[in-house]
């Protein structure tokens, strides 16, 4: 308890482009405790599925990595791994559910086909394996082996989602990280989903991370947040301490732009502006343009990386004095 399950050091990403090269992930480093969840939240493209594909070592053109570490389970160094290599430790030891896998199901081979597939692709056999597949199912709360022999038409979108985490998990990894799980869910369903992943993290002692730009949503199920803005995690923490009281600006703000029931009628602070883009890259802090509470200095300095407690850290060298400022501008 209390390791790393995932350490990712000064990583750097970027894409090549019509326009040239965009660096999207900026000195990326965070350790990602075991056996907890982890939510990665962030506004549509910080950067959270960039780190993710990355984390598991789907480095193809037009995306590369331009230097940085990733090391999972403590032992393997996937950015410096064969793809032989790492197919042996995908879906065992870690395993990846990406955005909308649910619509991704092949429409026209059975639930069971998939299964096959998967199996083969590992070198198992499926007739020879079917105990685990149904354990897997029964994991999800698919207890009708039915579903076996259904299309994915024929199931309803939780269903689905329930088959591909029981897909991601048949080969019981210890680590898994979830794609925007419970986006085009109702909210129902989406409920029913968050509740079946904490069920399945905490019997298996999981470490689950999980991507998502509904902040409200981490909130609800994580026990670590990491902040992502502009490539950069801006803050990272145990979901109480930044609730209470956040280290970084952008962090309060998100939070604080939560509609709850306490807010009602009231004027909820927004976050001005727009991010400059990876092109018109900030030159100090990545935050500073639309920081309330930004100075002249955050503009031209990089903010150094305060760590504390074990896991925790934040990018802001105007805290706590920014904490001051709030209760005059919003409190
Ligand atoms: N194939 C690509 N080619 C060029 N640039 C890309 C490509 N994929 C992503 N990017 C760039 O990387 C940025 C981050 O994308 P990424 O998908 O990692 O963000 P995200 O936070 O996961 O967003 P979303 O929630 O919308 O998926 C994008 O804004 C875009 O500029």
């Amino acid at each position: 308890m209390d390791d790393a399950a995932i350490v990712v050091k000064n990583l750097n990403v970027g894409y090549l482009s019509d326009y040239g090269i965009i660096k999207v992930l900026r000195n990326v480093s965070i350790d990602i405790p075991e056996s907890k969840i982890t939510g990665i939240a962030g506004e549509s493209g910080s950067g959270k599925s960039t780190l993710a594909t990355t984390v598991m070592g789907f480095v193809n053109p037009p995306m590369f990595v331009e230097d940085g570490t990733v090391i999972v389970d403590g032992k393997y160094d996937i950015l410096s791994m064969s793809k032989d290599e790492l197919n042996k430790i995908r879906g065992k030891v870690i395993s990846y559910v990406p955005q909308a896998a649910q619509n991704s199901l092949n429409p026209i081979r059975k639930i069971k086909e998939t299964f096959i597939d998967i199996l083969k692709s590992k070198g198992m056999d499926y007739y020879a394996n079917t105990d685990i597949v149904h354990r897997a199912l029964e994991d999800v709360g698919l207890t009708d082996r039915q579903v076996l022999d259904m299309y994915p038409f024929q199931l309803s979108g939780g269903m689905k989602q329930r088959v591909v985490i029981a897909i991601s998990l048949l080969l019981s990894p210890k680590i898994l990280i979830m794609d925007e799980p419970t986006t085009g869910l109702d909210v129902v369903v989406q409920y029913e989903i968050l509740k079946l992943l904490k069920k399945i993290q905490k019997e298996k002692d999981l470490t689950l991370v999980i991507i998502s730009h509904d902040i409200a949503m981490l909130f609800e199920i994580s026990d670590y947040i990491g902040v992502m803005y502009g490539g950069q995690i801006v803050e990272y923490g145990k979901y109480n301490t930044l609730l209470e009281e956040a280290y970084h600006p952008y962090t309060y703000l998100l939070l604080s732009s939560i509609p709850t029931v306490r807010s009602r009628g009231r004027k909820l602070p927004r976050i001005p502006g727009d991010f400059e883009g990876f092109i018109r890259y900030p030159k100090g802090c990545v935050f500073s343009s639309r920081c309330p509470f930004a100075r002249p200095e955050c503009r031209e300095n990089l903010p150094e990386t305060v760590a504390y407690d074990k896991f925790g850290f934040y990018k802001c060298s105007r805290y706590p004095e920014w904490r001051n400022e709030v209760k005059k501008a919003y409190e």
